[in-house]
Parts: structure tokens; sequence; C-alpha cells
């Protein structure tokens, strides 16, 4: 096993600028996926700390350091934030590998991805300012009007595993780019280097109460958030059953969410592409990646049936492959599952897809050589129909399912015969083809002959089940302000819509 001497840090909650242990002072033991073993705790907040950092953020967005910011000074907290996450790179990517079981390859650019994110909203804060008044004008003598774009307030981000510190720096950088006070609800699964963030806050000087860090379990520490009256609007990443539960909470006080909830994308692949091998990577990096735990993970294979054959035979040769270990050690594709109950859910589905007549075609079970952690191999299923569950819900592991077509039309059909809406991948060198295949598919994100590639300037969100708004871009910055118009009656005749009393 490869050895790591980054220790892990113990935290608090990080509330108003201090670390405070949380109310009823429980902790969550931190297990690390690789040896099953517990490496740590955080501490598990309850609707009391829940409240007490709403105040705090409420505080801080009415005091003038925070509340009453430019763009510009705001742009200089993201900066120096991003600086010390690069300073902070190695330790930082070692503690998320060692937490959620990203390889070190993997973990490294999500700090390369998260330091640019907030560099990026640092440039967007600084374009606010001039954008922050805009007159418009009426053509009338008697209105002089302008729109405002103001902070929205006090904002819950709920984040997933998956990419943990990434997926909160998503949220937490246009946030406060916007002027927002936000409390960050990490997943309880994997939260150590979003408080090592709260840390990174606290040596920049961020204002106490602009950013707000609880962690712990979902349904304790991040459901008051959805049903607090003093929270403005809740973003949300993850499951589809927790982000209707989010909705349903809100929904009580018209309070608004954006939901960012996985799906179960396809990949299309044509046979006129140039060269196999480019396209059976791109299929495999789609599913592979992050070990299959990606929302936007291309996880149905939909391939032209008189290529179907040799690119299987390819992808066969590429998975077999893959290096399978801990993620820390040189080289490592794919890691262990984030924890014991998503690698049971993994297996589950694996093992529902054999009961209901589908093929393992490669993998299925655990790596012979690795006795212990949460790993599943690289798994790809054939001879499945769109009745089975594998063909229907999102699995969160390395498992690609196998569909072949003869038809365009067959294609888009089964492309788009999901509950899901969130990412569509086409591989075929027909410009116009992929054209047809742009507009007729059924999501947020469309991959032309790639999948996955992801870069904070373009916006990121789903339809359907998948949910709706968007992160990301100047998309995942406009969703953190009030647009608020000032209209002023400007001239000095009466009004005369009632009849005056002393006429
Ligand atoms: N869209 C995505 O990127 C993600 C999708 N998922 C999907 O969800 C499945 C289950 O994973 P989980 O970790 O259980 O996801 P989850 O949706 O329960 O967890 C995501 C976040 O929601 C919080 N949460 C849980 N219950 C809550 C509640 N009642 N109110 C407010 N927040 C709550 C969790 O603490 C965590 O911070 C995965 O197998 C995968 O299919 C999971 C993580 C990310
Ligand atoms: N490449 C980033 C994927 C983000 C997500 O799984 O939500
Ligand atoms: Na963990």
């Amino acid at each position: 096993m490869a050895m790591s001497n980054v220790g892990i840090p113990s935290r608090q909650l990080y509330i108003d600028g201090e670390w405070r242990e949380p109310v009823k002072k429980n902790r969550i033991p931190i297990i690390n996926p690789s040896t099953e073993e517990i490496i740590g705790d955080i501490p598990a907040a309850t609707s009391e700390d829940v409240d007490i950092a709403v105040e705090a953020a409420r505080k801080a967005l009415a005091r003038d350091d925070w509340g009453s910011t430019t763009g510009a000074q705001r742009a200089k907290y993201l900066r120096a934030i991003a600086a010390k996450v690069l300073e902070r790179k190695s330790e930082l990517a070692t503690l998320e590998s060692l937490d959620s079981g990203k390889t070190s390859f993997e973990s490294a650019a999500d700090m390369d991805d998260v330091a640019a994110c907030f560099e990026y909203y640092a440039d967007l804060a600084e374009a606010l300012d001039s954008k922050r008044k805009t007159p418009v004008n009426l053509h009338l003598d008697s209105f002089k009007t302008y729109v405002l774009r103001e902070p929205l307030g006090v904002v819950g981000l709920i984040t997933p595993w998956n990419y943990p510190l990434l997926m909160a720096t998503w949220k937490v950088a246009p946030a406060l780019a916007a002027g927002c006070a936000a409390i960050l609800k990490p997943s309880e699964l994997a939260s150590i280097t979003c408080l090592e963030l709260g840390e990174i806050c606290r040596e920049v000087g961020l204002p106490p109460g602009a950013l707000n860090i609880l962690t712990g379990w979902g349904p304790v520490a991040a459901a008051p958030l959805s049903s607090h009256p003093h929270v403005d609007k809740i973003s949300f990443t993850g499951s589809v059953p927790t982000g209707t539960k989010i909705m349903t909470a809100a929904a009580q006080l018209v309070k608004p969410v954006t939901l960012e909830l996985g799906g179960k994308s396809p990949i299309v692949v044509f046979d006129d592409i140039d060269n196999l091998d480019i396209a059976v990577e791109w299929a495999l990096f789609g599913c592979f990646s992050n070990a299959g735990q990606v929302c936007s993970a291309t996880s149905r294979l939909i391939i032209q049936e008189s290529i179907a054959s040799e690119f299987l035979d390819r992808l066969l040769l590429w998975t077999k492959n893959i290096k399978i270990s801990d993620p820390l050690e040189e080289d490592c594709k794919l890691g262990p599952i984030v924890s014991s109950g998503q690698y049971e859910k993994v297996l589950k589905f694996i093992s529902n897809a054999k009961n209901e007549g589908a093929t393992i075609l490669y993998g299925g079970e655990r790596p012979e050589h690795l006795k212990k952690g949460y790993y599943v191999q690289p798994t790809i299923i054939t001879d499945v129909n769109t009745s089975m569950e594998i063909w229907k819900e999102e699995v969160f592991g390395p498992v690609l399912c196998v569909k072949t077509f003869k038809t365009e039309e067959e294609a888009i059909e089964l492309a788009n015969d999901t509950k899901y809406g969130l990412a569509s991948a086409i591989m075929s060198k027909d410009v116009e083809r992929c054209e047809r295949f742009t507009k007729a598919f059924h999501s947020g994100i469309i991959w032309i002959n790639c999948s996955q590639p992801t870069f904070h300037q373009l916006p990121w969100g789903g339809k359907k089940r998948s949910g709706f708004g968007r992160d990301l871009g100047e998309w995942g910055l406009e969703k953190y302000l009030n647009i608020k118009q000032v209209t002023e009656y400007t001239s000095d005749d009466a009004w005369a819509f009632y009849k005056s009393p002393s006429n």
C-alpha cells in the first residue's frame, strides 16, 4: 500500500470565522475507503449549530466588512483562497484521496480546478461592479429607472462526496463572488478538505460569517437549512431522493432551489469514427474515471451494430489494462468506491443485472489482488434490455452497460430513453450528424467526440430528473443574485389618477 505522511487535521465546525465545537459535541468517524480504517473524525452539527451559523451569516451581511464590499474587494479574498489552495495543493490532494478514494492524479487535478474556479469567480466578481446598477431607458421624462444586482442573501450549499472540495467550490466561489453569506454542508462521507477550506478562509481573513462550514449527517445538519426561514436559497448537488426532500421542504417557504441530481447519460458511437482506440478511451474515461462516481458519467454505451464486436474487443483490452490500486499508488487509474454503503449498492446493481438476464462481459467483482477496501473491477455489461434496472438507474460506480443500434433514429431513441437529462455524448466524424444529435439529445450538456471534459466557464446542469438551474459560468453567479428594479418618479406634476379633494 502507498504510504502517506499527511496527518488528518482535527477540526471543529467553522462558524463566524472561528472553530466551534458542535453544541451536542458529537463526531463522525472518517473512513479511508482503501483500507476500511478509521483515520480521524469530523464534527457532527445539529439544528442548534445551523441556527448559530445562519445568525452569523445574517450578521456578516449586515456588517460593512462583508455586506458593503465591492466585487473587486471580494475578488481579493477569492484570489487569496486560490493561492492558498495551490500552496497546499499536494497536502489537500492527499487528504482528498485518503477520504474519498480518488486517485492522487484526479485529486491533484481537482485542486487545480478548485484554485482556477476561485480565480474565475474573482474575475466575475470584479466585472459585477460595473453591472451592479444598470440604467433602463424608458424614453419617458417622468420616470428614471434602473436595475440593481444584489447578493441574494444567506445561501445553503449542500454538496456530495464524489468531488468533495471541487463541488463545494462550484457553489462557494460564485456565492461569495455575488456577496452572499454562505453555509456549506459537505457530505459526511468526505468532508476533510471542505473543513480545510475553513482554515484557508480564516488565514486569508475572510470576514467572519461570510462562509460557515457545517459537517454532519444530511437529515440532521443539512435538512434544517432547507426549512430555515432565514436561509434564502439552497443549491444542492446529490441524489434524486435527497433533492426531492430539499425541494419539498423549501417549497413550504417558497425558497428557491437549484438541484443537480446526476443521471444515466448515453455515449453514442457511430461506425464512421476514424480511430477506434480514441473512441474506446473516451468511452472508458466517460464511465470509469473517478471510479464511475460522476453525475455525468456516460454509463450507457450505445454502439452501432456494424462495429460493436470490434469495439467491444478493444474496450476489453483497454479495460484489462486499467491499474486498480490504492489511490495514492503511482499510476493508479481506479481507486475504491467511497464507502461500504455505496460499495454494496454498486455490487447489488451488478447482481440484479445478472439476475435479470444481462451478461457480465467483464468485471463485476472485487479485484483479486485487493483483499481490503471498497474496490470494484471496472465492469462491462451486455445483453441489456431497456426494461432492466441497469439500463435505467444511476449506479455511481465503474459499471458500463452496452446496447447496439442499427439506425440513427434508433440511436437517438435509446439515448433519450431515460428519466435523467444531464449529459449526452456522440462519437462520429459526420459534422451534420453531430449537429442533429446536439439538437435531439434531451440534456443540459453535450459532448462531441469526447466525454466528461468540464470547464468552469460553461453552464453545468440538466433537465428532467437531473434537476434544474446551472452551476458554473455566468449562470452559476446569477443564481446568487437578487434582481431589483428601481423606479423613480421624476416629474413635478401630480399623478392625477384620483380627483384631488382640494379642487
Ligand atoms: N449528482 C451527483 O453528483 C451525486 C449523485 N449521488 C447519487 O446519490 C446516491 C446516494 O449518495 P448519497 O451520499 O446518499 O447522496 P445524498 O444525496 O444523500 O447526499 C448529498 C448531500 O446531501 C446531504 N443530505 C442527505 N440527506 C439530506 C436531507 N434530508 N436534506 C438535506 N441534505 C441532505 C448529504 O449529507 C450530502 O451532503 C449515489 O449512489 C448517487 O447515485 C451522490 C452524490 C453525488
Ligand atoms: N467533472 C465534474 C463532474 C461533477 C459531478 O459529478 O457533479
Ligand atoms: Na471517507
